[in-house]
């Protein structure tokens, strides 16, 4: 028992004296012996292999005889030093094999900071890999002085260069320093970018990193890695500035606490993805933003770079406008005779004198027709006195064509109109040659005529916007009109406006046919372009209501108020004719006699006439309505209201007068054209501008002879509700081209007779036929005003099914 104790002892001493040794070794204090032990036998290698490099030849004569006293070694650490230094240097890796210490010294250097083991692994691998590289690559360079690159280089840059040659050998030397460099220290090429963008944000953000400099963090001093240390030579400021960034954002979050500070402590050790954020907000401000304003930009522009402005006056662009030499010139110097002149002063005088009217001053402003006598009263005499003995004084200066305006608007003068002895012409001529005229940039501008002061009057249709001219028979309606009309042909191309003459008198604007295809409008299938029949009237009203609507469905559509916004957006193709979109032309309806017209017609135009004066303004419709009897049944008060802009020639009674200008004036005109012009508040008497048939005739031969389009303009389609009633029901009484149109509408999906106009060569009362019988054989729909009717037949089997189904019956 005693023995077996003793011996149980003896084997509990012996682990523990094993325990006690072997936490010896796992403690402190051992690991700190070892890497001083360490770190001293680095310097004893590096000394070593330094001295060997100098004595080198001497001592290896010495290597075989280590433990021979008598023979004695030259390198600083004796024999072993030599021995060493030939083991790693001569039989190893040459220069190379000062890696070996430097990684003993690591090795030392991370045990003593307590680094992780695995670490110290890593730290020899990389040591090696380099070593043996270094050694390879002296081989290779200099193959004459093999201590440099050791056997070890020596020989494997001998066997590589054998099977690979040197070429070879020096790809593979170059790309293991690439991929050691892109593994060890983590380039990438995407680095090398980001490093690039890093140099261009650091310049940007010059006065930042100043101020970072400043004040600069100690807790990324206190925590950097070896990686952050790296990228801070680099970047230092950067990082710095981007930590006062983050901070205050963390810090908003309420009370932070300490793990918080980790937090940003964590984030901030990751410095490529603080420049990556921090470089990617300046990106999105600067960059990406200009490159998507130029992309949307480049669309339209570059259309317009390749084709250009889209010119309206291409197809016709030989056109040449008519010249002044078609136009009539006449003496128009105006000369009064003095005598005429003081003889009309002291008749206006005496008179005024008669209703004890003193006149302290006069003047005389003499135009073509008439002479402006402007007077200013004596003082104390009121103005509304002279007014309301207006019709006296005129009496009494007995004289046809006396107007007297109390006040002059703006002046706080009266003013005697007193026609003339001897009126001059004012000729088409000199109006349409004068600079204002000339030089206009009006939208539609009308020389209308001459003022008192013989300036040349011209107003601009597109601002009136509809013209209402009222004058007895044979005051100069008629020539009013044609002067409006050779204005614009006189400033407009073809493709820029177009008219529609009404002419129920059927003479005076006859001669305008042979301008049909330059500058007429018509409905489809219509012959004679100038209408002259009242239900073509009617039916042509509501074909511009189907193109005025159809104009504000492009204008709702290209976003813009007005047909001149829209003619710029189409001009710099910015509208898309696949879309439907094509240039507005100015269409200008004329009615020469519209009393005739309300008389035959009635509401039939009153409401069409009315609601296109009220909505056609922007889609550049205009009315010019002419009548001989300006009274209130002819012009109403709903066309009243909507056409602002009036022309009265001489009327008979002042009740005219009052009618078409909302106050007398007209019925004491002379005639011949003269003509008061109002636009809604002062009225201007004015000499219109003189143009006979002739050369009205001259000028549309002219423009006649020229190449032209090749038809009017065609309106949109119209059909009249009650024609829809009459439909052929019968299949004998069938168009012949009833099969080919139903085949063609079937294709289209598109119920139109102008479709059918178009594919079958018809006229229009022939296609519209055709659409009245496919709708009686159920092929298209009822009639939907302005829309296309619909195709109830879906395809071309269908169709047949329909037809052969038919003859069955
Ligand atoms: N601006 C003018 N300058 C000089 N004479 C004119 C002018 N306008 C018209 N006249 C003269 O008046 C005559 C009648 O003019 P116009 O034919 O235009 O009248 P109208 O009002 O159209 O008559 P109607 O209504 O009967 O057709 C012309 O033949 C011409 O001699």
């Amino acid at each position: 028992m005693a023995k077996q104790k003793l011996s149980t002892n003896k084997t509990n001493a012996q682990k523990v004296e094993k325990t006690s040794i072997f936490s010896y070794i796992k403690s402190r204090h051992s690991k700190t012996l070892f890497s001083i032990f360490l770190i001293l036998f680095s310097f004893f290698l590096c000394i070593a292999f330094i001295s060997f490099f100098f004595n080198w030849q001497e001592d290896q004569s010495t290597l075989n005889y280590l433990t021979d006293k008598t023979v004695q070694s030259k390198n600083l650490l004796g024999k072993i030093g030599a021995h060493l230094s030939n083991f790693f240097i001569y039989e190893g890796f040459g220069l190379a094999a000062f890696i070996i210490p430097f990684q003993v010294f690591l090795t030392g250097f991370f045990t003593i900071v307590q680094k992780k083991f695995s670490r110290i692994i890593i730290s020899w691998n990389w040591g090696l890999l380099t070593m043996v590289w270094i050694s390879i690559a002296f081989g290779f360079l200099n193959e004459n002085y093999a201590l440099l690159s050791g056997v070890v280089g020596f020989e494997i840059n001998n066997y590589l260069q054998t099977f690979i040659g040197k070429t070879g050998l020096t790809i593979i030397l170059i790309f293991t320093l690439i991929s050691y460099l892109a593994f060890r220290y983590k380039l990438s090429f995407d680095a090398f970018i980001e490093k690039m963008k890093q140099k261009r944000v650091q310049r940007e953000a010059d006065s930042l990193e100043e101020e970072s400099l400043d004040k600069p963090s100690e807790k990324i001093k206190e925590e950097s890695s070896s990686e952050s240390i790296h990228l801070k030579k680099d970047k230092k400021s950067e990082f710095e500035v981007a930590l006062e960034n983050l901070k205050p954002t963390i810090e908003k979050h309420s009370d932070v606490s300490p793990k918080n500070e980790g937090i940003i402590l964590k984030i901030e050790k990751d410095p490529e993805l603080k420049i990556e954020e921090t470089v990617k907000v300046l990106e999105i401000d600067i960059e990406e933003t200009e490159e998507e304003e130029s992309s949307t930009e480049n669309l339209s522009d570059k259309i317009l770079k390749d084709f250009g402005e889209f010119d309206p006056t291409l197809e016709l662009s030989n056109f040449k406008f008519p010249t002044f030499n078609l136009l009539k010139q006449y003496n128009e110097s105006i000369s009064i005779d003095p005598q005429e002149l003081e003889a009309n002063k002291d008749r206006i005088v005496e008179t005024l004198k008669n209703y004890k009217i003193g006149i302290a001053e006069i003047k005389a402003t003499v135009g073509p027709t008439i002479t402006l006598y402007e007077i200013v009263p004596e003082a104390g005499i009121r103005i509304s006195k002279i007014k309301n003995l207006e019709d006296d004084i005129a009496l009494s200066l007995s004289a046809l064509g006396i107007r007297i305006i109390a006040p002059i608007p703006g002046k706080g003068t009266i003013g005697i109109e007193v026609p003339n002895k001897k009126a001059t012409i004012v000729s088409m001529h000199s109006v349409i040659s004068s600079k204002k005229f000339q030089e206009s940039q009006m939208e539609l501008p009308i020389a209308l005529g001459k003022t008192i002061s013989n300036e040349t009057f011209v107003v601009d249709l597109a601002t009136m916007p509809h013209l209402l001219m009222a004058g007895a028979t044979g005051q100069g309606k008629s020539v009013g009109l044609n002067a409006v009309l050779t204005s614009l042909l006189y400033k407009k191309h073809p493709a820029e406006v177009k008219f529609i003459l009404v002419d129920p008198k059927k003479v005076e604007l006859t001669l305008f046919n042979k301008i049909e295809r330059h500058y007429l409008a018509k409905l489809p299938d219509v012959e004679e372009a100038i209408i002259t029949d009242t239900t073509k009237v009617v039916h042509t009203l509501n074909s511009l209501c189907i193109e005025m609507d159809n104009r504000y469905d492009l204008l709702k559509d290209a976003m813009v108020r007005n047909i001149k916004e829209y003619n710029v957006k189409f001009k710099q193709r910015k509208l898309n004719p696949n879309d439907g979109h094509h240039f507005l032309p100015y269409i200008i309806l004329v009615i020469d006699e519209f009393a005739d017209l309300i008389m035959t017609a009635g509401k039939e135009v009153e409401t069409p006439i009315a609601r296109l004066a009220q909505l056609a303004r922007a889609i550049g419709i205009h009315l010019i309505v002419a009548t001989q009897r300006p009274s209130v049944n002819v012009i109403t008060g709903i066309i009243k209201a909507n056409f602002p802009a009036r022309i009265a020639f001489r009327v008979t009674s002042k009740i005219d007068s009052r009618t078409i200008l909302d106050s007398g004036g007209a019925d004491q005109l002379i005639g011949r054209g003269d003509l008061l012009y109002t636009a809604g508040n002062e009225i201007n008497r004015i000499q219109c501008a003189f143009i006979d048939t002739p050369e009205v005739e001259k000028i549309t031969d002219f423009i006649g002879s020229q190449k032209a389009y090749a038809d009017a303009y065609l309106l949109p389609e119209y059909v009249d509700d009650e024609s829809g009633t009459s439909i052929d029901i019968d299949i004998e009484d069938r168009d012949k081209l009833f099969k080919d149109a139903a085949e063609i509408i079937v294709t289209a999906q598109q119920g139109s007779a102008s479709l059918l106009q178009r594919k079958l060569k018809l006229g229009y009362n022939r296609a519209g036929r055709l659409i009245d019988q496919l709708e009686a054989a159920g092929i298209v729909g009822g009639f939907e005003g302005s829309k296309a009717r619909q195709v109830l037949v879906q395809d071309f089997i269908a169709l047949e099914h329909l037809l052969e189904n038919e003859k069955k019956q």
